[in-house]
């Protein structure tokens, strides 16, 4: 344990005790430089979380709690998953992504071809998962009050082709997103079934939150790339892993600064999951011409202008501010 580990839980503990006094004084107290950023930064005082899971937060960019949501309504969220696949809803805005390799497949019918739904917050049954009562609960201790549904999927990560295409390369989400303050912003996924090695579960980086937004790039993969996954260029790769297996109903809330990605799906079933991406409604949004994030920004207007049919006012922001939903609080900038 680092020495800044040892400080934060002396301030846990004193939060324990005393919560918001302590916080106050720690904030003043940062006119004093430390070498170390400040402190708790990642999370809010909300009574949601214990010191505990505040401070592995803190420390490693991720939290996981079992069996957050019931079978029940998991079970709800693939029936509707089902129907649209057979196309027995339509839903506005949604995005229905199939695997690379077989895009160009006529022979691939029904939920075998999805790889993915983008954009299901017009769908009532599927949105009802972003506003869920536990999740939100968790999630206002990383945004705080004011929450903003963001972006959402339904992951269906198929059996492997043989091509290697169901991986998903490590990356940063917000690679993805125009809006800051980073911390203020959380990822929400759940396991829709059990998640393990084998069929490709969720692969972290703890602690890799402290580090920056890293450049973003195509992985050079013979078996090719699905369109948008893009992975962090040069990563560590002596640092260490975690392979999140998780039981369905497990969720895990993650920062988007995280280094994550999946293995690829080496059985025969389809692995699943569902997720929504939260900011605060008080972020903003940033140009982000000049920075790495300006080709996928121009990827994303691209497909934007051809899905939507709009032309090239409609800029990376607005793309994100129409596709934005509140979920509590108050709308107040995004
Ligand atoms: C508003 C915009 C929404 C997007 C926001 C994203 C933000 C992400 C934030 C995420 C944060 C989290 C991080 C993440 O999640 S990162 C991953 C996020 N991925 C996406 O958002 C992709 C969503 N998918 C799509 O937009 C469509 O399904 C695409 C555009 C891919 C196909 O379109 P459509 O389904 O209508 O198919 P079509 O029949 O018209 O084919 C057109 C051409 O595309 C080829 N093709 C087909 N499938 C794939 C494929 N899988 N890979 C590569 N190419 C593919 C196809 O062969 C054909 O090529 P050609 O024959 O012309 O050569
Ligand atoms: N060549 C690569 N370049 C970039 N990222 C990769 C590469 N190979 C794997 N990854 C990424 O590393 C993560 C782990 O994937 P991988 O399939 O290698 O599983 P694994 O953790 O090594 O498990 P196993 O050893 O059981 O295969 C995924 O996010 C995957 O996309
Ligand atoms: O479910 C997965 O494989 C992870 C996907 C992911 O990280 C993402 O879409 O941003
Ligand atoms: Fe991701
Ligand atoms: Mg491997």
């Amino acid at each position: 344990m680092s020495r800044a580990t040892d400080r934060l839980k002396v301030v846990l503990n004193h939060l324990d005790r005393s919560h918001g006094a302590v916080r106050a004084s720690f904030t003043s107290a940062q006119n004093v430089s430390y070498h170390h950023p400040q402190v708790l930064q990642y999370t809010l005082d909300t009574g949601v979380l214990t010191p505990e899971q505040r401070l592995a937060y803190e420390e490693n960019g991720f939290i996981l709690i079992r069996k957050l949501v019931s079978d029940q309504d998991i079970d709800r969220f693939r029936k509707e998953f089902e129907r649209i696949c057979k196309r027995e809803v339509k839903v506005p805005g949604l995005v229905v992504m199939r695997d690379v390799t077989i895009a160009k497949s006529e022979y691939v019918e029904g939920e075998k071809a999805v790889t993915k739904l983008q954009d299901y917050q017009e769908d009532p049954e599927l949105f009802r998962y972003c506003i869920l009562p536990q999740i939100l609960k968790y999630v206002e201790s990383f945004t705080g009050p004011n929450i903003m549904a963001m972006h959402t999927m339904l992951i269906n990560k198929p059996p492997d082709t043989g091509k290697k295409t169901s991986r998903h390369p490590m990356h940063q989400d917000l690679h993805y997103f125009p809006f800051r303050p980073a911390d203020r912003i959380v990822c929400s996924w759940t396991a829709m079934e059990k998640v393990h090695r084998g069929n490709g579960c969720l692969v972290v980086l703890p602690g890799s939150h402290h580090g920056t937004l890293l450049e973003h790039d195509y992985p050079q993969w013979e078996g090719g790339v699905n369109k948008m996954y893009h992975g962090v260029r040069d990563y560590d790769p002596n640092h260490p892993r975690v392979h999140l297996e998780m039981e369905k109903g497990d969720t895990v809330f993650f920062h988007p600064l995280l280094i994550h990605g999946s293995g690829m799906n080496q059985t025969d079933g389809f692995r699943k999951a569902i997720s929504c991406h939260y900011a605060s409604s008080d972020c903003y949004y940033i140009d982000v011409k000049g920075t790495t994030q300006e080709i996928i920004s121009n990827e994303v207007k691209e497909l934007a202008a051809k899905k939507y049919g709009v032309d090239d006012s409609v800029t990376f922001q607005d793309t994100w501010a129409l596709r934005g939903r509140l979920v509590q609080g108050d709308r107040t900038s995004m």
